[in-house]
């Protein structure tokens, strides 16, 4: 074997400046360069050695397509990818964010928000693990995740994507790192790439830094902090990310005091790679570079210029590729980006293909197909769902507690927007970007869970909106779920943070007449008018739980322990935000880490 770079056995630095030495400019942009599916083309991977594919959310071979139609899609583009002169193998990736969330059948986890109620580190983990297996069955070598943002305002629509408003939350949270790359060695070199083998994916920490903390919750929107508050609110997180062997980091579409994150050299370099010792690779996000100039994309040139200048490694172009590629050639040329930050980037992507194994392994394991959406990992989702619910209430008076409900009860109503709608409980990122109605996918509804459980003498009647006439029936007590729709980013950008659908209206009419428990499936803390709170006899966040709803079943019927504990405060108002603890003016209706459980002590 003449090349040092094929050598499986050779160190892998040796292999990256091995192979580095003999790539042209245009294989080197060609690495860089991160493509969309949609406009992939086997000659293009083959001719130009594209780095990398994504899948954008929703972006799928075709619809309920099966893991083994998206194992067969990824190895047809690796396939072309290996023709190229070098055989240099591209990475597929993808948002996993709560399993493998486009992909039809896939296990869906809750969001972060509830992961972030548990506070358990060891739960990340093992969901890690789960979510890499079903990535990497359907061929998918890289998982743009953890979001590890610090979220200080729940009115920004990326809200119920991060663990929580208190960093030391979403700093133990990053054990979903282990889980998804594997846990490195301890004497592993610090900030090094790690991902330990064919069950792992290659993870992606986002969005450095700051994305949380911009004013308003505005997405996109600009952080105004000090440095110093800056480092301990919303970095620290990053550095235990790179101490567990993340190997990718994408940057934020934020603003830093007005400086856009993706054109900050003194961020992404001075502070990520030379300060924090980051030896992975820096990705941008979706058409970001467009975004640093007004109208949008204009300039190109500057754009990429000053993005790749200031340490973006991959750029996630991804439809107009050619473009990029042609002018990053041009700006190479002419001296405006030197050929030393084009193999500082190279190296680094090259580094994180070996340590991922890809030129030894770059196809699918066809073993692990089955392995999606399976019994075992579900039985991990429905745990995750357990320990991820709040109780905010259990009854009128605490010394009569009204929850364990009786599931032998004579006759339960349910009701509700929330209560059997798949899509609702899973929120967004999930089947398409911005997530779904109704049986997008397979799973378990609140109501499937409830039928489910209930004895076989139990007589369960759904109704979405009671009727008076259904209200003026004889129940033992209602359970009404109620909600947000799905949503992602900017569309979930909101400044009046109110349950929707009347979900207020509905609990309260049915609360009037009938026992309830209410149970909130949203990706943040809404607005609970006193008057609603009152009515009910028991009320229970339940964030944005996934496909098994069994796990707010095996709670309200008394198999479980209520563990969950706030992971955002629970305002008062719209008025009161931002609002966090540490702040004069924190008056909460529910503070940070409030959780109420079934045993006193
Ligand atoms: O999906 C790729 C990235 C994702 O990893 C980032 O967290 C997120 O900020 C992000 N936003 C977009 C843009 N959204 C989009 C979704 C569907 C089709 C087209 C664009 C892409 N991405």
């Amino acid at each position: 074997m003449d090349c040092t770079y094929k050598n499986p056995n050779a160190p892998i630095e040796d292999r990256v400046k091995d192979l580095l030495s003999r790539m042209t400019l245009q294989e080197k942009i060609g690495q860089m360069t991160q493509i969309e599916r949609s406009v992939a083309t086997p000659a293009d991977l083959k001719s130009f050695s594209i780095g990398s594919i994504l899948s954008a959310g929703g972006s799928v071979p075709f619809q309920k397509a099966l893991p083994a139609d998206w194992a067969d899609m990824v190895d047809k583009f690796q396939q072309a990818a290996l023709e190229s002169r070098l055989g240099i193998p591209l990475i597929y990736g993808i948002d996993a964010v709560h399993g493998n969330n486009s992909v039809y059948g896939a296990t869906i986890f809750p969001h972060n928000v509830g992961l972030g109620a548990t506070r358990d580190a060891d739960l990340a983990q093992r969901i890690g693990a789960a979510t890499a297996l079903e990535v990497r069955a359907t061929g998918i070598h890289y998982d743009f995740a953890p979001c590890v943002a610090v979220c200080r305002d729940p009115r920004w629509g990326r809200c119920f994507e991060c663990y929580s408003e208190d960093t030391n939350i979403v700093r133990k949270m990053t054990s979903i790192i282990t889980g998804l790359q594997g846990k490195p060695p301890a004497d592993y070199p610090k900030g090094y790439p790690f991902v330990a083998g064919r069950n792992n994916v290659i993870a992606c920490a986002k969005h450095f830094v700051g994305d949380g903390g911009t004013e308003k919750g505005i997405n996109e929107g600009n952080t105004i902090l000090s440095y110093d508050d800056l480092e301990s609110i919303h970095m620290a997180p990053y550095l235990d990310c790179i101490s567990q062997g993340v190997s990718t980091i994408m940057a934020s579409y934020s603003s830093w005091n007005g400086r856009q994150l993706h054109a900050d050299h003194f961020l992404l370099t001075e502070i990520l790679k030379d300060k924090l010792g980051f030896k992975g690779f820096v990705i941008s996000d979706w058409e970001a570079l467009d975004r640093l100039t007004e109208p949008r994309g204009s300039n190109y040139r500057y754009c990429i210029s000053t993005a790749v200048n200031a340490g973006i490694d991959m750029v996630m172009v991804p439809l107009r590729y050619k473009q990029f590629m042609d002018d990053l050639t041009f700006l190479v040329e002419s001296g405006e980006v030197l050929m030393s930050r084009i193999d500082d980037a190279v190296e680094r992507i090259l580094r994180v293909k070996f340590v991922a194994g890809l030129f030894e392994y770059p196809f699918s394991d066809r073993s692990l197909l089955d392995i999606v959406g399976c019994k075992l990992h579900r039985e991990l989702a429905r745990e995750a769902v357990r320990k991820s619910l709040v109780l905010l209430k259990n009854g009128k008076n605490p010394e009569n507690p009204f929850l364990p409900l009786d599931r032998t009860a004579k006759r339960i109503l349910v009701a509700g927007s929330h209560a059997d709608n798949l899509g609702y409980q899973c929120g967004g990122w999930t089947s398409t970007w911005f997530g779904g109605s109704g049986r997008i996918t397979i799973g378990t509804t609140i109501l499937d869970a409830i039928r489910e459980s209930a004895g076989d003498k139990t007589e369960v009647i759904y109704d979405e909106y009671p009727s008076t006439n259904t209200l003026a029936g004889q129940y033992s007590f209602a359970i009404v779920v109620v909600g947000e729709p799905p949503y992602a980013e900017t569309l979930g950008d909101n400044k009046e943070l109110v349950i929707p659908f009347n979900g207020s209206d509905i609990i309260s009419s049915v609360a009037d007449k009938i026992p309830t428990l209410a149970i909130l499936i949203s990706g943040r803390p809404l607005v609970l008018e006193p008057q609603v709170l009152e009515k009910v006899d028991a009320f229970i966040a339940a964030w944005l739980p996934g496909t098994e709803g069994r796990g707010v079943t095996d709670v309200v019927f008394g198999d479980f322990e209520f563990e969950g504990r706030l992971p955002m405060t629970w305002f008062r108002s719209n008025d009161q935000l931002p609002m966090n603890p540490g702040q004069n003016s924190y008056d909460p209706l529910f503070p940070l880490g409030f959780g109420l459980t079934y045993n006193k002590e």
